[in-house]
This record gives structure tokens, C-alpha cells and sequence, in this order.
């Protein structure tokens, strides 16, 4: 309920087609209104006096200046989208509803899904698919997020495995192959599939993931496994080095976020698994093909048609409910959209998340924060760490160290997931947030897919993706029918994706001004007085806290060479990703729209950094390595004394400082993961818009060096173990 007043509060406001921020008069009512209530206050707490003169004497200086915060100074203006009324296409998760016991699988299984997973009827995709898939034929799934797909398959392979005669042993070999895009889907499916088969104790499952250790994946195929679930590249690693992987009793292979696979580029794989498992059959054996997607796309449909029996069963949900087939998202979901300038963008997430957090401090509240690359998941974790809870990373530098956090009533448990941690570093990230009642989790697009995290309340995207994956992305919560909410954050020129979303995939999302969000800070002002006690302004309005924040949070990131280094690298990350939007989205995300200053203002540098390195942008364009010939200079600072040029073309790249040294310098001192930066601001799956097979070649070659780069460590600390004892 206090999760719908939120949403209530935040929806409700008008919507201006301009920022209010923008507006000079209207801050200053606002400004009189907070200064009445901080003197009411005052005046009624004694010990208060002293702050009281202090407020006066600011509010002295603040009225002889004119002067603007940069901050909200020399913005974009926002432009106005129409709140159109879309009709949406909606899908009904749970269908007949009937009982359990009518489902015609195994007596076992149906015990295992009322005690283990507390299933009491099955949802409209079950209900359709089981009796599909049990007839043998293949069959084509198309279902929204979080309507119980996973089991619309799981269920009767296991039963139609347990009937095999003679029974299954391990030593029958591999009978299914699940194929999904990633490990964390491989671990996820692989528990579901466990938990189902705990009466069926003879059918041995397992996963094979990248990441982990493959001669111990050897072992256990040479032992024998009967369900295999693996991302495709893992499984033709396998068919090409485990010689004991025999093919000759497959009867189900299984695309789970089939469209995906083929998006990451695994079609290449997919065909060589189809084609080794082919290999043993005649024309008159077949095995059983599933494919599911919640969102199909036309590489899905040609795929299809070409590997898939032109008989093949098509469910698709939302067909029941629509004449045509669309992608339907939760019902249950509201999406929401804010459309920030550059510079403003950190302290209005700031400003969200104490929205989510400080309103509902007994109540349940699980954010998923997607952002674009594993190094802008580093620097804002650390960063929104610090702001929040006041809390620094382990590894940080003690050197300059400034704490200011603690904006929180409540601190939140912070964790990340992204493409360069090892397997077990995700598993235990994931079964930790899980576990979670209130918990922010930010991470790269690699948890977009399939990912069953529970009670997540809120999806945030600071940073756009394509439409496909913003689904996917949203799919996180509002599942299997429970409450969901999710926010997108937009630059003025990227307007136009809100218009895409409504009018091509039919979808409805409100709008939330920037101010709406930052009014937030101003109940946090106390807490944000604390930490500027030392300082002469003492922030009274929206825009006054913001702008302090906004300092404050710079003089953190320039508090050491580490930090800057880091905000340096999240910079250019961000920068290389934006570069990378394919051509048929250029419209949208181009990188001349980008102000290269104001985007590094976002990022706490008062200097730009060098982009002549910042390869991938290079090979594509050679702007930035000519425009950082010129070496007219200026800092970015809180004042900004000498106005930053608003056009939005690589000229203003020419007008700011590019700043090389200490670059070198640095190189020593960056951590592991900062030293192969170059692969890591790859986000697992980059920005879901173009990959092509190319660079999924080159990001399989990028892992199989950090694998044996991880395994010649381990050996290395083996070593220095036993040579201690
Ligand atoms: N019949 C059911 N009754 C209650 N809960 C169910 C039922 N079927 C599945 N669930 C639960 O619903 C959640 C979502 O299921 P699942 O992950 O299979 O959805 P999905 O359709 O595959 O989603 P996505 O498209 O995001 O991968 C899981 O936690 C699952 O255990």
C-alpha cells in the first residue's frame, strides 16, 4: 500500500513540458516554503538557535547572489512527450485454474511442485504447454516474463525421462540438453530441475558453464549425465575437447531465451550442436525441440523455420487474449520514465533511490539498478555506497578519504553483478540479494534475461538499452502476477525512445519530472546539513541540496588519483557504449548528441578525460583522436567560470581541457580488474542493439584468456600455499 501512495505521489504531479528546475520563480516559492518550515522549527526547539542565525547569514549571502549552481545552469531543455493513453495488450498468467491433481504427469512430480515450490494450480502457459510437449512434438513457446515458463518445460521432460524403459542410469548418457544465454540461467535452471528430480534420484542433471573449472566438467560427463543444461558456446567447447560426450540418446533439446542466444551470436554454436546431435539420428528419429521466448524477433522466426519441424506446436499466451501476436509485459507493472540532462543525471538517481528507500523503511523494497558496462557498475557502486550508507569499498584507497553518507534513515545492503566476476562470485551475489528484504542490486544486462530474483519491487535503468531487453529488463519484477514498478532515466535527446515503446511494442509510461525526484533531497536536508556544517551555504531548497550533493560527491571522486582513475575509466566506458549503438539506432543514442562535458560532470571529474585511447570509439569514428589535438583549455568545476559551449557536437570536446597526464602513472597502481579494463567495460551483452558474430568470436577469445589467466593464478596461490606449509 505505501508502495502505491509512492507511485501515487510520484505520478500524480503534473507533468511540465518544461523542467521546473529550469524555472527561477517557481524554486524560489518552493525556496520560501522550506525556509518558513525550517524557521517554524526552529522556533519551537530552543537548542536550535544557533542554527538559526547561521540560516539567516546564509540567507543574506544567498540573496545578494544571483549566481546559479552550474549544476542546473546550461541545460538542455526537456522535452515534452505525450503521456498517450496505449492499449496494452495484457496476458492472463494463471488460466483455468483447475487442480493440481488433473495434471497428467507423474504422482511424484506433482507432490515435489505442491511441497517444494508451493504451486497450488498451474499458470496459463503450463497449462498449455505440458499436455504439448508430452505429446512429443515440437513446440514453440511465446509467454510473458515471469508467467512460469521454466516449469512449462521442466515438468514433462521429467516425466517423460523417468518413463524411458529400459530405466535411465547415468551411464545411459545425455537424453536432454537445455541451452540457455547465460550462467546465471544455467545455475537457475539447473536448481529447478534438481528440486524436481529429488524422487527421481537415478536421472542426473547438471550444469556446464563457462567460468568454472572444465576438466572437472569433464569428469563428471565421462561418469555420465542424462539432463545437460549449458550455454551453447560451453557445450561446443565441450564437443570439441570431451571425447566421452556421446550424443546417441538425446530426445530433447531445448532453446530457453532462444532470441537472445541467436542476439549474443551463438547461432553459429547452435547450428553445430544441432548438427552433432543429427549426426546419429536417421530421417525416421527425431528429437523433441522447445523453444521459448518472451519476446520473439524475426532472426527468431528464420531460426525457427529452419531448425524446427514444420509442424511444430505453436503456444502463444497473449494470442488468446489479442487478434494479433504482441509482446505483452506484466499487467501488473507501472513503468515509469524521467527525461534528465547530463550534469543532473547522479543526483536525481540519488534522489530516486531515497524516495524508494526513506518512504518505505519498514516495508519490503529490492532494486535492481541496471547500468550499461561493468566499469560504470564499479564507479557507481562505490559512489552510491559512500552517498548512501556511507560506506566505502574494501578495496578503496584510505587516502583522501571523505565520508558524507548516511543520507539513508535505514542503510540498504548494496551488492553488483556483472560479466567479470567469476561463476562463484555471481552465484554467491545472487543467492545473497535473494535472500534480501531490502537490497539494491546494481548491475550490468547480464542480469536482463530469465533471472528469478524474488520480491524485486523496482526496476531503475540509468542506462538505456534496446527495447527487447528493456522488457526483459522490467521482467524482473511484477512476477507471476505481484506488484511491480520500474523507472528509465532519458537524456533530452533520447525523447523519442518513450514514443518507440508506446507506439511499436504498445506500451504505457508515465512521466516523472527530474524535480519531482530531486524535492526528495530536501527531506533529507538535515542530513545533508551535518555534512555541510563546515561550509557557508547551508542548502534550503531542492536545487540548493542538490547542487551541494553534486560538490560534495566531486570532491569525493577527486579525493584521490584512485577514485579519479576510476571515474575516468566509467567515463570512457560510458562513452565506448554509446559509441557502440548500431546504426539503425543512431537516431536515438548517437555520441555527437552527447556534451562531453556535462556527461564528465556526471561522473565527478573536473577534467575531461583523454579520449585518444578510447579505441573502440576510435576504429569507428577518428573524431575523438583529432579534436584532442587542440589544447584550449578549461576546468570543470563547481563554479564553472568559463561557460561550457551547449552544442551538441564533438566541437565542444575542443573547448575543454584533455587532460593526459597521470594516466601513465596510473597504470601500476589500478587493481586487477581496472588493468583489463579494455574487456571489461564490456557489459556481458553489450548494449542488446547489434553483436554481431565478430566480436562474439573476440569476447569468447577475451575469455578464454581471463579463464586461463584465472586458473594460472589459482595454480600460482596452490603453489604459494604449499610452499608455506
Ligand atoms: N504454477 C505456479 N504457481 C506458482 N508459482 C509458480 C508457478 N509456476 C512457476 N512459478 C514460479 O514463478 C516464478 C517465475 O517463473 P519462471 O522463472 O519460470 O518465469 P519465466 O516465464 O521463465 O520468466 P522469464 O521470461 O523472465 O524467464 C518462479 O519463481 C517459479 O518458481
Amino acid at each position: 500500500m505505501e508502495d502505491d501512495n509512492l507511485l501515487l505521489n510520484i505520478i500524480s504531479e503534473p507533468i511540465s513540458t518544461k523542467s521546473k528546475l529550469l524555472e527561477k520563480k517557481s524554486v524560489k516559492r518552493k525556496h520560501d516554503v522550506v525556509e518558513e518550515k525550517i524557521l517554524n522549527n526552529e522556533l519551537t526547539n530552543k537548542k536550535k538557535r544557533h542554527e538559526r542565525v547561521k540560516l539567516d547569514l546564509c540567507q543574506g549571502r544567498e540573496m545578494k547572489s544571483s549566481k546559479r549552481s552550474s549544476l542546473f545552469a546550461n541545460n538542455p531543455t526537456i522535452p515534452h512527450v505525450e503521456d498517450i493513453n496505449v492499449e496494452t495488450a495484457n496476458e492472463e498468467i494463471f488460466g483455468t485454474a483447475s487442480s493440481m491433481d488433473t495434471v497428467p504427469v507423474h504422482p511424484h512430480i506433482i507432490s515435489c511442485l505442491k511441497q517444494k515450490f508451493d504451486i497450488k494450480c498451474l499458470t496459463n502457459v503450463q497449462e498449455k504447454s505440458i499436455p504439448a510437449i508430452l505429446t512429443g512434438q515440437d513446440v514453440i513457446i511465446k509467454s510473458q516474463t515471469g508467467s512460469g515458463k521454466t516449469l512449462a518445460y521442466v515438468i514433462p521432460i521429467i516425466h517423460r525421462i523417468q518413463m524411458i524403459e529400459p530405466l535411465v542410469r547415468r551411464e545411459t548418457g545425455p537424453i536432454a540438453i537445455v541451452l540457455v544465454p547465460t550462467k546465471e540461467l544455467v545455475q537457475q535452471t539447473y536448481e529447478v530441475f534438481q528440486k524436481l528430480l529429488t524422487s527421481f534420484v537415478r536421472i542426473v542433471c547438471s550444469p556446464l558453464v563457462g567460468g568454472s573449472n572444465r576438466n572437472h566438467e569433464k569428469k563428471r560427463l565421462r561418469r555420465g549425465l542424462n539432463i545437460l543444461i549449458s550455454t551453447p558456446g560451453r557445450l561446443c567447447d565441450h564437443i570439441d575437447n570431451t571425447q566421452s560426450l556421446s550424443f546417441k540418446n538425446i530426445q530433447f533439446l531445448i532453446f530457453d531465451e532462444a532470441d537472445k542466444m541467436l542476439d549474443m551470436g551463438f547461432a553459429d554454436a547452435i547450428k553445430k550442436i544441432i548438427q552433432t546431435i543429427t549426426k546419429h539420428f536417421d530421417n525416421e528419429k527425431h528429437f523433441q525441440r522447445i523453444l521459448l521466448s518472451a519476446t520473439p524477433t524475426t532472426a527468431l522466426n528464420e531460426f525457427v523455420d529452419i531448425n524446427l519441424n514444420k509442424n511444430s506446436l505453436r503456444i502463444d499466451i497473449s494470442e488468446e487474449f489479442n487478434e494479433e501476436s504482441v509482446i505483452t509485459v506484466p499487467k501488473t507493472l507501472k513503468q515509469m520514465f524521467t527525461i534528465v540532462p547530463s550534469k543532473l543525471r547522479l543526483v536525481t538517481l540519488i534522489g530516486f533511490l531515497l524516495k524508494i528507500f526513506n518512504n518505505n523503511e519498514k516495508k519490503k523494497a529490492k532494486a535492481l539498478l541496471f547500468l550499461a558496462t561493468n566499469d560504470l557498475v564499479h564507479f557507481h557502486y562505490d559512489v552510491i555506497n559512500t552517498i548512501l550508507n556511507g560506506e566505502k569499498d574494501d578495496d578503496m584507497d584510505e587516502q583522501g578519504d571523505l565520508q558524507f553518507g548516511h543520507l539513508l534513515n535505514q542503510s540498504v545492503k548494496l551488492l553488483r553483478l556483472q560479466g567479470d566476476m567469476t561463476h562463484q562470485e555471481r552465484t554467491s551475489v545472487f543467492n545473497e540479494f535473494s535472500k534480501l528484504t531490502r537490497g539494491i542490486l546494481l548491475c550490468t544486462n547480464v542480469a536482463a534475461r530469465g533471472l528469478d530474483l524474488p520480491s524485486v519491487t523496482w526496476i531503475i535503468q540509468y542506462h538505456p538499452t534496446s527495447p527487447i531487453d528493456y522488457i526483459h529488463r522490467i521482467g524482473r519484477t511484477a512476477r507471476l502476477g505481484s506488484i511491480g514498478r520500474s523507472l528509465i532515466f532519458l537524456l533530452p535527446n533520447e525523447a523519442e525512445y518513450v514514443t518507440t515503446l508506446q507506439e511499436k511494442y504498445k506500451m504505457s509510461l508515465k512521466s516523472i519530472t527530474p524535480d519531482d525526484i530531486l524535492e526528495t533531497l530536501l527531506s533529507s536536508c538535515d542530513k545533508l546539513k551535518q555534512h555541510f556544517e563546515t561550509r557557508t551555504v547551508v542548502p534550503k531548497t531542492a536545487e540548493q541540496c542538490a547542487s551541494s550533493l553534486h560538490h560534495h560527491f566531486e570532491e569525493y571522486v577527486n579525493g584521490s588519483e584512485e577514485r579519479i582513475e576510476q571515474a575516468r575509466q566509467a567515463y570512457l566506458s560510458f562513452i565506448r557504449y554509446y559509441a557502440s549503438f548500431s546504426r539503425e539506432w543512431k537516431y536515438l543514442f548517437h555520441v555527437k548528441n552527447l556534451h562531453r562535458g556535462h556527461v564528465a560532470k556526471s561522473f565527478g571529474l573536473k577534467q575531461l578525460p583523454d579520449e585518444s585511447n578510447n579505441h573502440s570509439i576510435n576504429e569507428r569514428k577518428g573524431t575523438f583522436a583529432s579534436s584532442s589535438k587542440t589544447n584550449k583549455s578549461t576546468i570543470l568545476n563547481e563554479n564553472e567560470t568559463i561557460e561550457i559551449n551547449d552544442k551538441k557536437d564533438d566541437k565542444s570536446i575542443s573547448s575543454l581541457k584533455i587532460e593526459k597526464k597521470n594516466h601513465s602513472s596510473m597504470s601500476n597502481n589500478i587493481k586487477p580488474r581496472q588493468r583489463f579494463r579494455n574487456f571489461s567495460h564490456i557489459s556481458e551483452f553489450g548494449n542488446g542493439l547489434e553483436l554481431t558474430t565478430k566480436s562474439n568470436k573476440k569476447k569468447d577469445k577475451i575469455d578464454e584468456f581471463l579463464e586461463k589467466k584465472r586458473e594460472r593464478n589459482t595454480i600460482k596461490r596452490l603453489h604459494g600455499r604449499k610452499k608455506q606449509t
